[in-house]
């Protein structure tokens, strides 16, 4: 049995991320793997329940922390590790970094308490925090990312956030970047589509998650 793999996607709404969620679980499945694919605020009948208040009410950034990281708890618990346990590819989109970047850099929220908060969700394991291996940064303009959000869904209540909010948010996520280099593998999600698939496959053969010469 080969070992787990935790994997994450993060970047600004509108970055691109979901557009290659399907090609890379069918291109690590074809290579063997067992993937179980899952994303946050989600993953469980209690956490979708959860992403739901977390997506639609307004609320105080403490009190969607709160949330954010009890819906992580049960995810974690119920999902992630079971499967890293049974040596799955666990495909995630978004996990602890959006916490940062977006409760954290974009609604101001202290990220000390983030960290604590952090470490009661992940922490309590032999092995130490949970982390993911590898996290694919979607890094992009907030005004390109706007510009493709435009008309292509109706916004909840993060994407409905002025520019501004976004500006924040890719900087907390390049200061969580340039902190745990080893971990983020940045894409330049400013390219076409196509582009955008190479780096993707490129850095996971490079990290050693794929096998070369595989194409989409
Ligand atoms: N490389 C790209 N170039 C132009 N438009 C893109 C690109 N990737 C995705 N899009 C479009 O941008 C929008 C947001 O993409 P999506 O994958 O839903 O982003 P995210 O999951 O990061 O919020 C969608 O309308 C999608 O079709
Ligand atoms: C995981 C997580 C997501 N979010 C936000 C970021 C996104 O705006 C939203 C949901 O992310 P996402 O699933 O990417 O949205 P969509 O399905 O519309 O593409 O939740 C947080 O604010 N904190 C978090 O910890």
């Amino acid at each position: 049995m080969s070992e787990g793999l935790f994997l994450t996607l993060e970047g600004i709404d509108g970055a691109g991320k979901s557009s290659h969620l399907d090609a890379m679980e069918a291109l690590f499945k074809a290579q063997g793997r067992t993937v179980v694919r899952t994303r946050e605020p989600g993953g469980t009948p209690l956490a979708e329940t959860l992403r739901g208040l977390i997506l639609e009410q307004p609320m105080d950034p403490l009190t969607e922390s709160l949330l954010v990281f009890a819906a992580r708890r049960d995810h974690i618990v119920q999902v992630i590790e079971p499967a890293l346990a049974r040596g799955d590819l666990v495909l995630c989109d978004r996990f602890t970094d959006a916490t940062f970047a977006y409760q954290g850099a974009g609604r101001g929220f202290d990220a000390a308490v983030l960290s604590t908060l952090e470490q009661w969700a992940q922490g309590g394991r032999a092995q130490g925090l949970l982390q993911p291996h590898i996290t694919l940064w979607f890094d992009l303009a907030p005004e390109t990312a706007a510009e493709r959000l435009a008309g292509a869904r109706v916004p909840d209540k993060f994407e409905a956030q002025p520019v501004e909010f976004f500006r924040r948010v890719a900087l907390g996520y390049a200061d969580r970047a340039a902190a745990d280099a080893q971990r983020f593998i940045r894409i330049d999600a400013s390219q076409a589509r196509d582009q955008v698939w190479q780096q993707i496959e490129t850095a996971l053969v490079a990290r050693g998650a794929l096998n070369a010469g595989t194409a989409r």
